[in-house]
């Protein structure tokens, strides 16, 4: 049976939006926004509206009609920590969402579609969203109980991967010790233990390696100091962890494309920052074993930066003695999500309620 899909995947800067019929694309397309674009709005919420018009003119350009729609599933954010799996969106979610202190373009994802969702009719739903927590109890404990470990990180690619990867080799994600790796616009490093991510640096403004626009672990004594030294505010110290972080800090780009084009014919600030970057996440990865008891499946590599052959190579090349390491280039957030909203309308799952959910 056919079902109309509606995907909604909001970035920094831009909205990623596609029609599927079950788990097929129909339509997608990349909403790109300038930053002299998206400086306009003062308020989160014109923001907000502005980026659910632009969803609304897609659909009327592809001339699919909101009564058209199944379901509308969107990128979950940065709400309270919540289990693997498909959430309704709700008044508790959408509150938590808005409420929330730290900024993430995916926080607007639900509300966009909540909106169109009661336009068509229709349920709107959320799936493996960044706050996926599945950590183990050690893993939480992380030397001061006023800051516990949090677990951000880009659940909904890792977990896809990581079950794609278990299909293509004939057995269930929930019977694999995996390592997977998100090399995106920020880098996380996840140890899923049958099924689990029980441990996983904290990829937004916690911990783990630097990436092309976020700092990842920094001394933080140092940090307290020129917190608290009167020379910053504190939108620009939260700006050192998360956007101007990492690569964006020492070359003034995020794009690891370009960096590693120059790392690879021998520039040497280029260079630099790109084994930094390769010797970080290689350790990264090797600290992952320690959860998944030393026996370790699969490596798994992903996102946009997984695309660099030169970066993978030498990534693989340190970490290649724990297991086999597999590339999964780009990421299938998207698809992810179509996936999901399928299941929904076959039955396979039902959405949870976001506000019954006890941490
Ligand atoms: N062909 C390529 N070779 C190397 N790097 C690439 C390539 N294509 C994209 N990248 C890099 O990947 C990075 C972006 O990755 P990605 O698209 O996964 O990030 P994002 O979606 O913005 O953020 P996140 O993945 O953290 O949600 C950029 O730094 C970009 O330069
Ligand atoms: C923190 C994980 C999500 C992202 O980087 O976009």
């Amino acid at each position: 049976m056919s079902h109309k899909i509606l995907v909604i995947n909001p970035g920094s800067t831009s909205t990623k939006v596609a029609v599927y019929d079950g788990e097929n694309e129909l339509y997608t397309q990349t909403l790109r926004h300038s930053t002299e674009e998206l400086n306009k709005f003062q308020e989160e919420d014109e923001q907000l509206n502005f980026r659910k018009q632009k969803v609304i003119e897609f659909l009327k350009e592809k001339s699919v009609a909101l009564s058209d729609l199944d379901i509308v599933m969107a990128r979950g954010g940065l709400s309270k920590p919540i289990e693997s799996g498909v959430y309704l969106v709700d008044e508790d979610l959408l509150h938590d969402l808005k409420e929330t202190p730290r900024k993430h373009a995916s926080n607007w994802a639900a509300k966009i579609a909540f909106d169109i969702a009661q336009e068509g009719n229709v349920q709107a739903c959320i799936a493996d969203p960044v706050v996926v927590d599945e950590l183990s109890d050690v893993a939480r404990i992380s030397g001061h109980p006023k800051f516990p470990k949090v677990s951000v990180f880009h659940a909904l690619n890792q977990k896809a991967v990581a079950r794609s990867y278990a299909k293509k080799i004939n057995k269930s994600y929930d019977e694999l010790r995996l390592i997977v790796v998100h090399l995106g616009g920020g880098i996380s490093v996840g140890a899923h233990l049958l099924g689990k991510v029980v441990d996983v640096n904290q990829a937004l403004d916690g911990s783990g390696p630097f990436s092309p626009e976020r700092s990842g672990s920094l001394p933080v004594g140092d940090v307290i100091r020129a917190a608290f030294s009167g020379a910053y505010t504190q939108e620009e110290m939260i700006s050192m962890l998360v956007g101007k972080g990492g690569m964006t800090a020492y070359l003034g780009t995020n794009d690891a494309k370009e960096i590693e084009d120059k790392a690879k014919v021998g520039e040497e600030e280029e260079l630099a920052v790109m084994e930094a970057l390769i010797y970080q996440v290689a350790k990264e990865i090797c600290s992952m074993t320690v959860p998944l008891e030393n026996k370790v499946d699969a490596i798994l590599i992903t996102g946009g930066m997984a695309y660099g052959k030169w970066l993978t190579d030498k990534i693989t090349e340190k970490v290649a003695h724990i297991a086999d390491v597999e590339i999964f280039p780009g990421e299938d957030e998207m698809w992810a999500l179509a996936l999901n909203g399928n299941r929904v309308l076959n039955n396979e799952t039902t959405p949870k309620r976001y506000g019954s959910t006890e941490f």
